[in-house]
């Protein structure tokens, strides 16, 4: 590999446009050479501070260019299967923003064609293996100084949803973090997938059904239940409480200062993913440039977006049955490791 990553950014609209500042600024390792929108005007608005990048409307003309030897995916997700099949077919380390796909037969395609290089290339964006809180999290389900773990009680609040998010998207774009991050903490394979549909928010756009309930299990029972609620409007908010046989964590309550003002108390409310996880995503760029220079990849795996793809599309079966529906796996390559689920990082 060469001395510096050479990234082509696909996609420059929220996530897109937040990495290739990332990239420009804050990673080392790393540059931004190409930028790429279909909307060609937003890739040159990207690079406008970045000199000798270049901006293209398709992924196959900057690779036509040259000089690019990684991609960043971060076009919405029914886009990513093309995407990933172009750029494994160069053989480019791939940071992919999630979800890998959005369902399971088209991220077993990508799966298959990540077995033929027969090395992993691709990481998935589940940024928040690398958030310190869950990480922490992380480290006491496996230290066991509470236990074992039971229960995860899960809230995953936005304040809104960009035009043309779909109800499917509740749990595809969505709840799929809460699926990678079950993995991540249990180390366990999720079976089964429920969704229950109560009352619905005024606010929700047409189309949408907004909270909804989604019941989660895992190979060893470990229950977990989320709050996916979109359209929240006070703000961003991703938490859990985790209950164990000694003890109950809380991680993702709003930080910063405590303030105490003419008769009042209280302090911020996070407004979205860019506050909540900014630091997560240094930390998922970094290393996965770090490991791609080592030709490796430093964070889930297509297996991890395959098997988060398997559950989405259960969740997405039981948004219209209300049943509890079991999560079908194809058997686990060898090239992924043995470990269940979360163990990749
Ligand atoms: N990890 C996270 O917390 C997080 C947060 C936000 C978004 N995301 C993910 O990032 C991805 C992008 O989401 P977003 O919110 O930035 O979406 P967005 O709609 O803001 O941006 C998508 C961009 O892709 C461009 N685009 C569309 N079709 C294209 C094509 N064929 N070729 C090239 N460019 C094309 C659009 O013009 C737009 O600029 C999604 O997969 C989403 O799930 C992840
Ligand atoms: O694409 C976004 C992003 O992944 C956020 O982290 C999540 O909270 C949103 O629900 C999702 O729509």
């Amino acid at each position: 590999m060469a001395e510096n990553l050479r990234v082509a950014v696909i996609g420059a609209g929220r996530m897109g446009a937040d990495h290739i500042q990332r990239l420009h600024t804050r990673i080392h390792g790393a540059e931004v050479a190409a930028v790429i929108d279909i909307d060609l005007d937003r890739a040159k608005a990207a690079i406008a501070d970045i000199p000798g990048a270049q901006a293209f409307a398709t992924a196959a003309e900057a690779y036509r260019a040259g000089g690019i030897n990684a991609a960043v995916i971060a076009t919405p997700g029914f886009l990513h299967e093309q995407a990933l099949l172009e750029a494994l077919e160069l053989d480019l380390p791939i940071l992919c923003e999630k979800p890998l796909t959005p369902d399971a037969a088209s991220a077993w395609k990508v799966v298959e064609a990540e077995q033929k290089l027969g090395r992993k290339r691709i990481q998935v964006g589940f940024m928040r293996r690398f958030d310190a809180e869950y990480a922490q999290l992380g480290g006491l389900v496996r230290s066991g100084e509470l236990g074992e773990l039971l229960m995860l009680h899960c809230r995953h609040r936005n304040p809104d949803t960009p035009a043309g998010f779909t109800n499917e998207m509740l749990i595809n774009d969505s709840v799929v973090h809460e699926f990678d991050v079950i993995r991540y903490l249990t180390g366990e394979e999720i079976t089964s997938v429920q969704v229950r549909l109560g009352k619905a928010s005024s606010k929700a756009p047409a189309g949408q059904h907004d909270p909804q309930h989604v019941l989660i299990q895992t190979e060893s029972g470990v229950l977990a239940d989320v709050e996916i609620f979109v359209n929240a409007q006070f703000g961003y908010e991703v938490a859990t409480q985790a209950a164990f046989e000694d003890g109950i964590v809380d991680i993702g309550r709003d930080a910063g200062a405590y303030l105490r003002r003419a008769g009042r108390w209280g302090g911020a409310v996070t407004p979205s993913f860019i506050e909540r996880f900014g630091a997560a995503y240094d930390v998922e760029v970094q290393t996965w440039v770090d490991a791609a220079l080592r030709g490796e990849i430093g964070g889930p795996s297509a297996w991890d977006g395959y098997a988060t793809a398997a559950c989405c599309e259960a969740g997405v079966e039981a948004q219209k049955t209300g049943e509890k529906v079991a999560v079908a796996l194809n058997e686990k390559p060898a090239l992924y490791g043995a470990a269940a689920g979360g163990a990749a990082q």
